[in-house]
């Protein structure tokens, strides 16, 4: 008995299966209808099994009401019903044990034309990040380094994290540097370099003293000339403390040239091989000259100044109105040996180059030019001199 109504129930079915009569595919489009406004009510898609990418379950554990659904499925896709709609096509990421489903017959599938994604079991625990991992299997620990002045490190309560910390040597940050202290790095370095480079030369106003910054600005490290010497005190600033020992800066007592006297003009006058600024009659030979004649050659009473420098004697007048330091300042050594006061202001300058063309003749003492003073009165120098051609 039970065989033949099994049999009966399975002809029927595959009777209607195979004749379709009216009523029955009636039947299956409200049955259709009713499944998608449950699932346009519903938030979430009804919970069925759902097809996971990486886990599939065999097909003994399907239902017959999946069978019947995929037949159902088949049938309406063959006849092509407008009205009945698809079956819900999940897409499912199946990752770290989380299913997310695409559900494109939800209504705002319909309305967006991107595609969203909704939790599709919701049980899931969310995966939440880390530090701590406490499954991990127990690595190898690396060797030990330790540091050369073994600073201490510091105290770490998670063993997790240390462990991990320990077995990712890449991530480790090495310690900061120590900081260098000021004494120290001014007892390395050229503390008498940087010092010795600016001593100041009279006359330059360009470099800073190195006491003539405020104490207390804006410190700088960068290799600018603003490091006076180490501090004898061995204070913590970075600035040495203000000392009286470094000169203060003089005024400058450059005048201003009349137009037309400039130091290249000198140049161009006194440059030429041909030019002449003795003061003396022509072809007149170098003379050796006594402090008594010098000393009436000041620039006063309508005579040239003369001046000696390095043993030589200048005729110093062509040059007063190109002098950078004024007429007064140039005569204080007319008439006179100008060598150690010269040296006092401006030893940089090039005396020899520039009064070539003023040069009178040597200086000599009394006693040198007695022999020649003929000759010396000759040329209207006074008595007690003489030219060099005479002394040869
Ligand atoms: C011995 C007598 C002299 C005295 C007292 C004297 C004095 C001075 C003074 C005060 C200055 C200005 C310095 C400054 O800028 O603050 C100066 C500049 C100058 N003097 Fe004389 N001077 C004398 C002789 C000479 C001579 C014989 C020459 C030419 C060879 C000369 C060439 C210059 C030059 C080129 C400067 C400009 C220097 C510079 O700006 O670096 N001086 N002099």
């Amino acid at each position: 008995m039970a065989v033949l109504g099994i049999s009966l129930i399975v002809a029927s079915v595959v009777l209607l299966i195979l004749r379709r009569p009216e009523w029955f595919q009636q039947f299956w489009r409200n049955l259709y209808r009713q499944a998608a406004s449950q699932q346009n009510q519903l938030p979430r898609p009804p919970q069925r099994p759902i097809p996971r990418i990486e886990e599939p379950k065999p097909e003994d554990e399907d239902d017959q009401t999946n069978q019947k659904e995929r037949e159902r499925i088949a049938v309406s896709s063959e006849k092509k019903v407008a009205s009945s709609p698809p079956p819900p096509v999940p897409v499912v990421i199946h990752e770290n044990g989380t299913s997310i489903t695409y559900n494109p017959d939800s209504p705002r599938a319909e309305e967006q034309t991107t595609p969203k994604a909704s939790v599709a079991n919701p049980s899931d625990s969310v995966p939440a990040f880390t530090l701590s991992v406490p499954d991990l299997p127990p690595q190898p620990q690396p060797p030990k380094v330790v540091d050369v002045e073994e600073q201490p490190a510091p105290a770490v309560t998670s063993s997790s994290s240390t462990s991990n910390a320990r077995s990712t040597p890449s991530m480790m940050m090495p310690p900061p540097p120590l900081p260098v202290p000021a004494s120290a790095s001014r007892s390395t370095g050229s503390s008498g370099g940087l010092s010795a480079n600016l001593t100041r030369q009279p006359g330059t106003s360009t470099l800073p003293l190195p006491g003539s910054r405020p104490v207390g600005g804006s410190g700088s490290s960068g290799p600018l000339p603003n490091r006076g010497p180490p501090s004898s005190s061995g204070g913590g600033g970075l600035f040495p403390p203000p000392t009286h020992s470094s000169k203060p800066a003089k005024p400058s007592r450059a005048v201003v040239l009349t137009p037309g006297h400039s130091p290249l003009d000198w140049a161009r006058l006194s440059g030429h091989p041909t030019a002449d600024l003795r003061g003396l009659p022509k072809e007149t030979p170098y003379l050796r000259v006594t402090p008594s004649m010098l000393k009436k050659m000041t620039g006063r009473k309508g005579k040239d100044a003369w001046m000696v420098l390095g043993g030589r004697v200048y005729n110093i007048t062509p040059y007063i109105p190109f002098h950078p330091g004024g007429e007064p300042e140039l005569l204080r050594g007319a008439g006179r040996d100008g060598t150690k006061l010269f040296g006092e202001i401006h030893p940089w300058v090039n005396y020899e180059g520039m009064l070539a063309a003023c040069l009178v003749g040597i200086y000599v003492s009394e006693e040198d030019g007695e022999a020649a003073g003929a000759a010396a009165a000759k040329n209207g120098a006074g008595g007690g001199g003489g030219s060099m051609e005479e002394m040869d």
